[in-house]
């Protein structure tokens, strides 16, 4: 098994810029028997990464399983350290070490609540101490700082408030709420404001947390019923910076827990910092008394970057990449893609590799031909209506079936796969499928998507709908 991780490791090495394979790929641990078909299990040491690596390298990794074990191999990838350490280490919670801190505590999260890790016991989660918080226990990713943080008028008022709340933290804008669309740059932000303030004031107790791990926090603080700890450990940060807090959605028991942590923070004048992906009043499923609060202090809005920001991107990103982009180039690519900055980086990663991989230099022509399916899908202005109604069509039922309750496999296939689409050829959330599926949660989807990952590997007729979709949908 660890000869075939690091073959992975050194082949993903090769693929991903520096700065992707340390932060994404590094972290994760694998384990496994030695008969790969019993499964393997993969480790990320928090949501933020398994988020990140499901999205975008899973699939590569079990491609490579296929061609070193010659066989279909599945990899089980959940949040935890594996039983070698990791770079940065999930937060976790001791077991129950007596009282279980107050009546709110005996009430459990739904069952809905439970992620399918729940049952699988955890590691200790440490009180923060002012001696021992390293930078790796604030969980924060280096390499987004202020510095290499592209600034226009989409997102300028939302950086000079950062960096506001970053020079005083829990005085001027408390909380700060900052809200826009996927992969406009939050969390790169949230991720800046924190790494100033520890580089200014290291005394700082600073904790990121995305909001899938406070969940999964909460949910282990319940089964070890060591909410004492969770809670003061939550209580004693100095700034706490919350990413995704649409995550929250639905997950009453933590929203509870959130409000008391929140609450008390606030008396105490610590500073908060919340990233979502709506404006708070357009938030579904989370407690009125949490949106209000919200609205305390400054709420701010990253927009889509304008053309001459996105070339800016574009450019310093292959300035870190080592490489000089020429102008046309940028622009090409720039007038293109328009709503989301982390499409625009996938581009110039098409571009770099396309490069390497057929040894010409990067120009226009060459930037064409590498970006023809990105471009040429984007151009078409696939829509989520426009896969249901494809989806219906071929399927021959209704597209109100789609939005539906129906469970019949007649219906929930056909859903299943429209789910995928819209997650391949559009550049909409999770969530934002979900809403558009008749307001299901962004966990239906993420289930529709790896399910049909999963099957068009083992079912033909399966791959050849998918086949036939995407090239009708792809015109
Ligand atoms: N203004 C910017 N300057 C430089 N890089 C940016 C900028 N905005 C976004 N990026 C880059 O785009 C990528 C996606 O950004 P990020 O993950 O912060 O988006 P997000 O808004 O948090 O998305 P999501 O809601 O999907 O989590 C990151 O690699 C980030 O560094």
């Amino acid at each position: 098994m660890s000869e075939f991780w690091s073959n992975c490791l050194s082949r993903l090495e090769q693929e991903l810029p520096a700065q992707q394979f340390n932060t994404w790929i590094k972290p994760l641990r694998l384990e496994g028997s030695a008969n790969p078909e019993e499964g393997l299990r993969l480790f990320a040491p928090n949501g933020f990464i398994l988020k990140w690596v499901r999205d975008r390298y899973l699939s590569r990794i079990e491609e490579f399983g296929r061609e070193f074990f010659n066989t279909e191999i599945s990899i089980d990838l959940t949040i935890g350290q594996g039983s070698t350490p990791v770079a940065r280490p999930a937060p976790v919670v001791p077991p129950l070490s007596g009282s279980n801190g107050g009546g709110s505590d005996a009430v459990a999260p739904g069952a809905s609540e439970l992620p399918a890790s729940a049952s699988r016991p955890a590691a200790a989660l440490k009180m923060p101490s002012r001696e021992k918080t390293g930078y790796e226990k604030t969980r924060l990713n280096a390499a987004f700082t202020f510095d290499n943080l592209v600034v226009g008028k989409a997102n300028d008022l939302a950086r000079a408030a950062a960096m506001r709340v970053a020079e005083n933290p829990g005085s001027d804008y408390n909380p700060l709420f900052i809200y826009g669309g996927a992969g406009l740059g939050k969390t790169h932000l949230i991720h800046a404001i924190g790494n100033r303030i520890l580089a200014d004031r290291p005394d700082k107790v600073l904790r990121y947390v995305h909001a899938e791990d406070y969940y999964q926090d909460v949910v282990r603080a319940y089964q070890q019923k060591s909410f004492d700890v969770f809670k003061r450990y939550y209580r004693s940060v100095d700034v706490l910076l919350i990413d995704d807090v649409q995550f929250l959605n639905g997950k009453n028991r933590t929203q509870e827990e959130f409000f008391y942590a929140f609450n008390a923070l606030m008396e105490a004048k610590k500073q908060i910092i919340i990233t979502c992906d709506t404006y708070p009043k357009d938030i579904t499923g989370l407690e009125d008394r949490l949106i209000t609060r919200f609205d305390w202090g400054l709420t701010v809005q990253i927009e889509p970057p304008e053309m001459e920001m996105r070339v800016a991107i574009l450019e310093k990103k292959a300035e870190a990449e080592g490489v000089r982009l020429d102008k046309e180039v940028a622009f090409f690519i720039a007038k293109h893609l328009k709503s989301n900055v982390r499409e625009l980086e996938g581009a110039l990663k098409k571009v770099l590799a396309y490069s390497q991989f057929h040894g010409r230099a990067i120009g226009l022509d060459m930037a064409k031909e590498a970006l023809k399916d990105v471009i040429g899908a984007y151009n078409r202005q696939i829509t989520v209506e426009n896969i249901q109604k494809t989806v219906a069509e071929y399927y021959k039922i209704k597209v109100a079936d789609l939005y539906s309750k129906k469970r019949t496999r007649i219906i929930a296939r056909p859903r299943q796969v429209a789910m995928w689409l819209a997650k391949d050829l559009t550049p909409h959330s999770y969530p934002a499928i979900g809403d558009a599926f008749g307001g299901r949660d962004h966990t239906t989807v993420l289930h529709a998507v790896r399910t049909i990952e999963d099957l068009k590997m083992k079912d033909n007729q399966l791959n050849h709908d998918l086949h036939v979709l995407l090239q009708v949908l792809k015109g």
